[in-house]
C-alpha cells in the first residue's frame, strides 16, 4: 500500500498455491468439512438428476459455498484458538461456540432450501 511493494505475478501465483494448500489441508484433516463436501456432491448429483432450473442451481451452489466457507473459517478459528489458548479459557469457549454456531446456521438454512427445492420434485417423480 505504501508503493514499495511492486505487483508480482509470481507472488500472486504463490498466494494461489497457498490457498490451494489450505483447501487440501481442510479436506484432508477436517472431518466436518468432509461431511459437508460429501453433502455438496450429493446435492449437485440430485440437482443434475432432477433437472433443476438455473435459479435453483444458483441457490444450491450459493448455499454449498456458504456452508463450506463457514466451515473453513470455523476450522481456522479453532486452530488459531488452540494455539492462542491451549488451556481452557471462558472467552475461547465463546469464540469457538459462536464460530460453530455460524456453521449450524448455514447448514440449517442449506437443509431447508434443499428441502424446498428437492422435495416437490422428488414427490412428483414418485407420483
Ligand atoms: N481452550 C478452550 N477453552 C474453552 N473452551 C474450549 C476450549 N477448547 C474447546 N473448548 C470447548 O469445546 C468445544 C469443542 O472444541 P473443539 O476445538 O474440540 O471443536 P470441535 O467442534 O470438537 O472441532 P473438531 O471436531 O473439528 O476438532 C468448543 O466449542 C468449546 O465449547
Amino acid at each position: 500500500m505504501d508503493g514499495k511493494n511492486k505487483f508480482s505475478i509470481i507472488e500472486r501465483l504463490r498466494s494461489f498455491k497457498y490457498a490451494i494448500n489450505g483447501l487440501r489441508l481442510f479436506l484432508m484433516n477436517d472431518h466436518n468439512g468432509r461431511v459437508h463436501f460429501c453433502a455438496a456432491i450429493i446435492a449437485i448429483g440430485l440437482s443434475w438428476l432432477l433437472h433443476i432450473s438455473a435459479l435453483e442451481w444458483v441457490t444450491i451452489l450459493l448455499m454449498i459455498g456458504a456452508v463450506i466457507v463457514t466451515e473453513m473459517i470455523n476450522a481456522s478459528i479453532e486452530k488459531l484458538a488452540d494455539v492462542v489458548s491451549p488451556e481452557y479459557h471462558p472467552k475461547i469457549k465463546i469464540v469457538k461456540d459462536v464460530a460453530a454456531g455460524a456453521v449450524l446456521v448455514t447448514a440449517f438454512l442449506a437443509v431447508i432450501i434443499g428441502a424446498i427445492i428437492f422435495i416437490p420434485k422428488l414427490l412428483s417423480c414418485f407420483s
